[in-house]
Parts: C-alpha cells; sequence; structure tokens
C-alpha cells in the first residue's frame, strides 16, 4: 500500500524536536491505546535513546482494558519507561501527568530548577485535548481531523515545569505496512491516503479472528462469513450499501464499517498486542534484509559488467 502523508511542518517538527533535545528532561509520548505500536513516532525512539518517557496510552475509553494493561507492562520492560491510561473524560489527568514528572525528574522537582517536558504524538492521537485538560483551560486547538496542531509553544504547567508543544508528527514512510493499516482504521492517516476497501478489508481480517463475537453480536450472525470481503458484502446487504442493480457497494460499506469502528458499534476493540508486534517486526527486519541483499546482488553484478566491458574494450 505505502502510505505517504507528511505535511511540511512535520517535517519542520522533527527537525525542531532535533534541535531542542538537550533541554528536554523528559518525553512524554501520547498514543493511541488502540494501536500503543502503530501510533508510536520509531524518530522519537531513535532521538529520546533512554531519556525518561511517559508513555501515554490515550484513549483508553476506545481500547480493550486488558490489552492496554498488557502493553503498559511491556512498555514498563523498559528501565527509563513510565505509562499512564485514561482518556478524555477522566478529570484527574492532570495530577496524575505531574506527578509522574516529578517523579521521574526527581533531582530537578526538589530543587528550584526547571523542568521542560516535551509533549509528541502523531496526529489525532488526543494531545491537544490533553493539554487542555491538563491546563483546566483551552490553549491547544483541538479537531477530529489529524494535523491541526501546526506551531511549537511553551506552556508554563507550574512554576518549575515547562511543556513544551510540538505540531503531530508521523514518520515520513510507514516501513511496516500493517502499522499504516491499522493508522488509517483509527483515523491516524488522512482519509485520503489510502482506499477504504483495503482498510475495510483490514480491519474485517483482523477483527473477524480477534473479537468474532463482537462482529457477531453487531451484524446478527450466527455463523461469521469464511473472508473479509464476504463480511464486507453481507454486511452491505444487510444495511442496504447497494449500488443499482443491487450489487453491494463496497466503498459505502466500507465507509460504514470503519465509522462503526471509530465510535465503538463495535465495542472496545484494540487493533494490535504486543506478541504481534514482536512477530510483525521480525518479519519487517527479514524483509529489510532481503531488500539489502538485492541492492548488493544488484551492485556487485553491475560491478561485474563494468568489469568485463573494460576488459573487452581493450
Ligand atoms: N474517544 C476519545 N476521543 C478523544 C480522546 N481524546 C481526544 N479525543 C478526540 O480525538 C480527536 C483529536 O483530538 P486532538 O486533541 O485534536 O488531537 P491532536 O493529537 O492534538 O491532533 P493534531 O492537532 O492533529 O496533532 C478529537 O475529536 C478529540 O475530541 C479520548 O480520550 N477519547
Amino acid at each position: 500500500m505505502g502510505i505517504q502523508w507528511y505535511p511540511g511542518h512535520m517535517h519542520k517538527a522533527q527537525k525542531e524536536v532535533r534541535e531542542i533535545f538537550n533541554q528536554v528532561d523528559v518525553f512524554i509520548e501520547v498514543l493511541d491505546a488502540r494501536i500503543p505500536f502503530s501510533s508510536q513516532n520509531p524518530l522519537i525512539e531513535e532521538i529520546r535513546k533512554d531519556k525518561p518517557t511517559i508513555k501515554i496510552l490515550n484513549k483508553t475509553d476506545l481500547a480493550d482494558p486488558q490489552t492496554t494493561e498488557q502493553w503498559q507492562a511491556y512498555m514498563e520492560q523498559e528501565s527509563s519507561v513510565k505509562t499512564l491510561a485514561f482518556n478524555a473524560q477522566q478529570s484527574d489527568r492532570r495530577e496524575q501527568v505531574l506527578s509522574l514528572i516529578k517523579k521521574m525528574v526527581p533531582q530537578k522537582a526538589e530543587t528550584i530548577k526547571t523542568i521542560h517536558a516535551l509533549i509528541i504524538g502523531i496526529p489525532n492521537v488526543g494531545k491537544s485535548t490533553l493539554i487542555n485538560n491538563i491546563l483546566g483551560r483551552t490553549i491547544a486547538k483541538t479537531g477530529n481531523e489529524p494535523a491541526v496542531t501546526k506551531r511549537q509553544q511553551r506552556i508554563k504547567l507550574e512554576e518549575n515545569i515547562i511543556l513544551i508543544d510540538t505540531p503531530g508528527m508521523l514518520w515520513p514512510n510507514i516501513e511496516n505496512e500493517n502499522s499504516g493499516y491499522r493508522l488509517a482504521i483509527t483515523g491516524g492517516i488522512k482519509e485520503t491516503a489510502f482506499e477504504l476497501p483495503d482498510i475495510a478489508s483490514y480491519a474485517c481480517e483482523f477483527l473477524m479472528q480477534a473479537y468474532p463475537e463482537q462482529i457477531k453480536q453487531r451484524y446478527e450472525f450466527n455463523e461469521l462469513p469464511h473472508t473479509d470481503i464476504e463480511l464486507l458484502e453481507e454486511i452491505g446487504r444487510k444495511r442496504g450499501c447497494l449500488r443499482s442493480g443491487g450489487m453491494v457497494d463496497l466503498e459505502k460499506v466500507s465507509r460504514l464499517f470503519i465509522m462503526e469502528y471509530r465510535d465503538r458499534y463495535l465495542g472496545d476493540l484494540t487493533l494490535e498486542t504486543p506478541d504481534m508486534m514482536e512477530e510483525e517486526l521480525k518479519q519487517v527486519e527479514l524483509q529489510r534484509q532481503a531488500k539489502e541483499a538485492k541492492k548488493k546482488a544488484r551492485e556487485e553484478a553491475k560491478k561485474a559488467r563494468r568489469s568485463r566491458h573494460k576488459k573487452n574494450k581493450r
């Protein structure tokens, strides 16, 4: 699929993060609890190294609570990482974030030195809503379309805590194609960046296998159809997503399915687990190695051709 979605201000934001890296005492990465792996930015992983990091699994109201716990335990295996899991309806988000910042940078929290916390997150993950909650007033612009926040700003949280906010950041090329699909399902990638039926088929395939009962219940199936396309077609017929002549309108039913997932009509369903991610990462690494080997073989063949050409000339 090769989703490419990379507005210019995101490139600028990444440059800015690199520039202010040394001032930052603690990273706060806001993640979507439905896709805690795919909503991480690998570039940030690379930049932050072992600096204290708070990973916030946000929008827990939309995610499977058991899987959220699994993710927290998995992420906290890294000694510099602590996690929080919550959603916009919770009123104690400010206290939770402030107290964890202080815990993670105790040497500065106990003095009058200013703690700089950099808050990052891919578009639409709920970063601005969280900042507004933490401040108790509206400062950051929010909206249900990716890439609303466009400029970096510094916000005083307490006398000695400054929050640095950056525009939403997404990596330029999603190496793991599956992550691209999952980002698209949850709304982390603009809708124009993908074909709806592709995304809906991916979602159907995963959800039929991971949450079969929820799908059966929502669409009133005794037995699930065998394939993702059959599932979409069945839903299309049940919901009247038809073209003239009675054919299922795949585009229409795909939109309906994705919207029903996003609006929780199917339940609180998480799209990835730590085990799944370990496996996918292995696959991505194997693909990378295979690509590398192919490139090397091509270069060697080119070299051999050149040296043959030289010999023939002589
Ligand atoms: N269900 C649910 N929705 C949330 C939550 N937090 C934020 N949202 C919604 O998610 C959408 C995006 O929220 P924003 O706060 O604008 O996201 P952002 O990360 O600042 O987005 P950018 O400006 O693109 O970087 C909005 O429609 C919010 O109302 C949450 O905890 N649960």
